[in-house]
């Protein structure tokens, strides 16, 4: 039998939506062993490295699955809680919380889980999952604001071969991205602003997203633009000139040009401009991670500090905070017009965007 039926499926059975929350993924564990075949599967991934097959399975397996995974796995014990990684720990209290807006307003009409695109939980096991539950109109919700292929892109492609593989597909929409989205922009203005009535201003913002090779840039990848407008909105919000704020890059790797400008080479030249306080910020990542809590929070403040820096802050991601999940729940709603039986809250919240009261 070439493809898969639903397993449990019954007539008569009611149909569901599903919500699948997904998000990059992570190691098993903080170890060698486990590195290994997690960045294997992510490195091996076309649209994350777009490099001949040939030429990057001998880079790859030849050289950076022999060196990476003992680096990467000293990285990752630092950032190790009781629950495991972060990102996955997060990513689940995220798609709980969620949940359990969706349960207020559906009841059990609408069924919400989570993947990882690498790793596990996978996303073809908790489709098949979801499926088996009774859902026939799927909602994927990827938690990247921006758009790149080789996140939101790639995300699309695990989908769509998972379901290369079914017989009968559920209905499905996909959440693109949300970078300027106004109560997410709204919800990181407020994150900022809790953190200055605690803290204080700086001498600059510093917004940091994960980088991409510029030639992705070059061919047409719209993540660079889609941060930089996360960015301005923000900035306007706050009311912040542009010597104020400024757009850097992270977590480059390999050897050819990413997006520029980095965040380590900039916070290594801040303090000689003159610039001694810094708060940074990651609008790219909606948990924390590896990247926001070890390699800002920790790496790059050391860069700051010794070359002179005074005063260095990070400003932690959206997580799981109530206004977070607002915006989350608030885009899983309007993905869900015209499937749903519209609840009276539903009802008065669109009624009250129609007549613009929620500005
Ligand atoms: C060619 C390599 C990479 C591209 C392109 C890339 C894009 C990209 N990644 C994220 C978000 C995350 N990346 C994370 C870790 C991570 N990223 C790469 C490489 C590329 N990313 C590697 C090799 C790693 C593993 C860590 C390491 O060995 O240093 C994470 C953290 C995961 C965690 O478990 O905490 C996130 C999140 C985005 C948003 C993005 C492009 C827009
Ligand atoms: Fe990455
Ligand atoms: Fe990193």
């Amino acid at each position: 039998m070439k493809y898969k039926s639903n397993k449990g499926f019954s007539h008569g059975q009611a149909d569901k939506i599903g919500v699948l929350v997904t998000n990059l993924g992570t190691p098993q564990a903080p170890t060698k062993q486990a590195l290994r075949p997690y960045l294997k599967e992510f490195l091996s991934d076309p649209r994350v490295v777009e490099v001949p097959k040939a030429i990057w399975w001998f880079v790859l397996n030849g050289i950076i699955l022999n060196f990476r995974p003992k680096r990467s796995a000293e990285a990752y014990s630092t950032v190790w809680t009781e629950e495991g990684s972060p990102l996955l720990a997060i990513t689940k209290a995220q798609a709980a919380a969620i949940g359990q807006r969706c349960k207020a307003e559906y009841g059990d009409d609408v069924i919400v889980d989570f993947a990882m695109r690498y790793g596990n939980p996978a996303i073809g096991k908790t489709i098949e999952d979801m499926l088996a539950k009774g859902v026939r109109k799927l909602v994927v919700l990827p938690l990247y604001p921006q758009y790149s292929a080789s996140t939101t892109g790639s995300t699309f492609d695990a989908i769509a071969k998972d379901f290369t593989s079914r017989r009968w597909l559920p209905e499905l929409r996909f959440v693109n991205h949300y970078h300027d989205r106004d109560n997410f922009i709204t919800a990181l203005a407020n994150k900022v602003k809790a953190h200055w009535e605690a803290h204080g201003k700086a001498d600059k913002l510093i917004l940091s997203y994960h980088g991409i090779p510029k030639r992705y840039l070059m061919n047409g990848d719209p993540y660079h633009c889609e941060c930089h407008k996360t960015s301005r909105l923000l900035a306007e919000k706050l009311g912040l000139s542009h010597d104020e704020y400024m757009t850097t890059f992270q977590s480059r790797f390999g050897r050819e040009e990413w997006l520029t400008p980095y965040t380590d080479e900039t916070l290594k030249s801040l303090p000689g401009k003159g610039v001694k306080s810094i708060q940074v910020m990651c609008p790219g990542f909606s948990a924390d991670c590896l990247e926001t809590i070890e390699e800002i929070g920790e790496e790059n403040r050391e860069y700051f500090m010794e070359a002179g820096g005074e005063r260095y802050e990070y400003i932690a991601a959206l997580n799981s905070d109530k206004e977070h999940i607002d915006v989350l729940f608030d885009i899983v709603q309007e993905n869900l017009h015209g499937w749903t039986v519209e609840s009276d809250n539903g009802l008065r919240a669109g009624l009250a965007r129609a007549l613009g009261a929620e500005k």
